[in-house]
């Protein structure tokens, strides 16, 4: 007799392409932080984030003057560091201004709630630096949904198509491989943490064409992840 798993108690949740919109990243936030950051490393230069984002660019690639190694890698998306540092910084002051305000995927609000009430441990895993996660989730047009999450881990677990960063996960937070979801659009990621022996769910957003592979759940919203995996249903919301 074959037994059903339990439901996940933790959902792990990539941003770009699974709770927001990649167009909103591409063509909101990176332009944002293109058109700033020269002057932001100007101005604040004495900024120990600053300091150290420039640091660690001027070790990547010596002799090279640290904005066009910037510059490369926001060409390249590249996931680093130092320039998710820079970038998290830039947009701090377009959400302080009220420029930048993140539209989530319609789907996500009410199934964060219904999640955390239902006592779920609710947590981010972006390459985007931990405090450009809790700008996005504090300024979205939903509110400042940042009390819904237990944890925001970035690079410093290292790089998500690396299955020791979701170990590195596990150790830092106290969790079991078999409790945690991890859901995200790119399969790459999934098989990381699939190695890691987390369950796994791919999020394929119509809007942003992503590509079903064939070796993970998929789902299209949230609701769907819900149905999938037994979770509260957010459609249930009282
Ligand atoms: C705080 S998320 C901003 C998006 C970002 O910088 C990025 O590189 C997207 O990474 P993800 O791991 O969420 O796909
Ligand atoms: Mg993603």
């Amino acid at each position: 007799m074959s037994t059903q798993p339990s439901s996940p108690s933790v959902v792990l949740l990539d941003i770009e392409g699974t709770t927001l919109p990649v167009a909103f990243v591409h063509k909101v936030l990176f332009p944002y932080a293109r058109r700033t950051l020269p002057d932001l490393i100007r101005t604040q230069a004495d900024n120990p984030v600053v300091a150290q984002a420039l640091e660690e660019t001027r070790a990547a690639a010596p002799g090279r003057d640290p904005m066009e190694q910037l510059t490369a890698w926001m060409d390249a998306d590249a996931k680093v560091a130092p320039l998710k540092a820079l970038q998290g910084l830039a947009w701090a002051e377009g959400y302080a201004s009220g420029e930048l305000v993140a539209t989530l995927f319609a789907d996500v609000p009410a199934a964060l709630r219904t999640w955390k009430n239902a006592g779920l441990t609710l947590a981010v895993y972006s390459s985007g630096s931990a405090p450009a996660q809790r700008l996005i989730y504090g300024h979205t047009t939903d509110g400042d949904l940042t009390p819904l999450f237990d944890a925001f881990l970035d690079l410093e677990m290292g790089g998500k198509k690396e299955n020791a960063s979701y170990r590195a996960i596990l150790t830092h937070e106290g969790w079991q491989a078999a409790d945690v979801l991890f859901v995200s659009d790119v399969v790459a990621e999934l098989d990381a943490a699939r190695e890691a022996g987390l369950r796994t769910c791919q999020m394929v957003r119509p809007e942003d064409g992503t590509v079903a592979g064939d070796h993970h759940p998929v789902a299209h919203s949230l609701d769907d992840v819900a149905r999938l995996f037994h979770l509260p249903d957010p459609a249930a919301r009282t």
